[in-house]
């Protein structure tokens, strides 16, 4: 299975550049995982609300045109579906059951996701009501990846 990470935004925290790097290392063997980082646009504090939406279309084009036409999008939205850890490893599961080798997660910058993106996303995933900033949100999603590759090849992990 392919995994493909598209995000929007440099981590620029150490200690989150530390924790992906370990995440990416551990997937390495159940996956071929690439993440794609786009440059954020400029968002200063007192945009109007068309400007924030020109910004968040402007990167959602960016985004999309990461995202090839045969892959399985889900993207992390604070108001799509909550899935359990078990549920994860399923869906990612099935999905490779039903032959689809390519899954694509996006996660948005610090405005959100374009309605363009969020149209294209065949699943809009929840990690809760709160909302997470998008470079912690990278390293919580390659731990969860993880957590399923380990749950899918009946492998220990922490509980
Ligand atoms: C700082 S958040 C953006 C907040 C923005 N106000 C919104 O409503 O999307 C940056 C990105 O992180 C991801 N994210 C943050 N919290 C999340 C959560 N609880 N569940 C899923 N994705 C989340 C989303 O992809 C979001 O676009």
């Amino acid at each position: 299975m392919r995994i493909n990470i598209v995000c929007v935004g440099k981590i620029k925290e150490k200690y989150l550049k530390l924790g992906i790097d370990e995440f990416k290392k551990r997937l390495s063997k159940y996956c071929k995982l690439e993440i794609i980082e786009l440059e954020d646009e400029k968002a200063p504090e007192n945009l109007s609300d068309k400007e924030m939406l020109m910004i968040k279309e402007k990167e959602g084009k960016k985004i999309l045109s990461k995202i090839k036409d045969n892959s399985y999008v889900i993207a992390l939205a604070i108001d799509g579906k909550n899935l359990s850890s078990e549920e994860l490893a399923e869906t990612i599961n099935k999905l490779g059951v039903r032959g689809i080798s390519n899954i694509t997660f996006v996660i948005g910058g610090s405005l959100g996701l374009s309605d363009e993106v969020l149209s294209r996303a065949d699943y809009k995933l929840s990690f809760s009501k709160m909302t997470f900033p998008h470079q912690l949100m990278r390293l919580i999603l390659l731990e969860q990846v993880y957590r399923a590759y380990r749950i899918n090849n009946g492998e220990p992990y922490h509980k």
